[in-house]
């Protein structure tokens, strides 16, 4: 469904993405791993279409969207979330998926919407809330919910553009144990719905709910595999030597 060809974005001199080739298949989760500064952001920016690359491709569906916008993937069928929330925090919780919602139907953009419309978007939106376990929060301020919810909201508002892929970036970073425990759960249940790439820098995150994982060091893809191939690769354990997120 997604596929980058020797994919390179440098800042300068730094080479933060080296010829990274990817091919992620439809109706599985792919992750990214890799350890601080391999280069995972440069990555799912470079998907998601926040900068061009410097050379290589981005494919989506056999289409070249090297050079499509941001807004552009998301009309595509590209959803993301962000690794700093991007809520609104003034809005209500439901207020942010519906707007994520309109996006999509191009409501958000025309004078004449039906009550009908609306009410079909609100219940849309609050069965994507409901699903992420947070419809209890929809009246609140976005920005007054506790962190592990905001983190949910902002993949709630990912899925409210209705995508065919979905790119969520470290999901669970700064999230407890527990919200981390329920964030995999629901990252489980959304590749019943989505293909999903998922950026991580925890190894312990992505070793129960991933089809493929690809490792990052470098800007480079040091390895690939199932879960079992990558925890016994002895390149991957080096590239980890020392950090404790084994
Ligand atoms: N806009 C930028 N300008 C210059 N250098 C950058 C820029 N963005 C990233 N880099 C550099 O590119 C390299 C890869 O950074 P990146 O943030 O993609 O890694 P990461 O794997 O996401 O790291 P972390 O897990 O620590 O967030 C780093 O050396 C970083 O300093």
């Amino acid at each position: 469904m997604l596929q980058t060809q020797l994919l390179c974005k440098s800042f300068g001199a730094l080479l933060a993405t080296n010829e990274v080739t990817l091919n992620v298949r439809q109706g599985t989760i792919h992750s990214i791993i890799g350890p601080n500064g391999a280069g995972k952001t440069t990555l799912f920016n470079l998907l998601a279409g926040v900068f061009p690359p410097t050379s290589g491709k981005v494919l989506f569906k056999k289409e070249d969207i090297s050079m499509r916008t941001v807004h552009e993937r998301c009309l595509l069928g590209i959803g993301r979330s962000f690794q700093v929330t991007s809520i609104f925090p003034e809005l209500s919780v439901a207020e942010n998926v519906r707007l994520a919602c309109q996006t999509k139907s191009g409501l958000g953009r025309s004078l004449f919407r039906t009550a009908a419309s609306n009410s079909e978007i609100n219940d849309r939106a609050d069965a994507i809330l409901d699903f992420m376990g947070i419809l209890a929060l929809r009246d609140e301020p976005a920005g007054t919910i506790p962190y592990g919810s905001q983190r949910s909201l902002d993949v709630a508002i990912a899925i409210g553009t209705e995508p065919e892929l979905l790119l969520l970036d470290e999901p669970t970073s700064g999230m407890s144990p527990d919200d981390t425990l329920r964030m995999i759960d629901l990252i489980d249940r959304l590749a019943e719905r989505f293909t999903i790439v998922l950026i991580e820098h925890h190894m312990n995150v992505v070793m129960s709910i991933s089809d493929t994982i690809s490792v990052l060091q470098g800007g480079k893809i040091i390895a690939k595999g199932t879960p079992d191939e990558i925890q016994n690769n002895d390149i991957v354990k080096k590239a980890y030597l020392g950090e404790s997120t084994w």
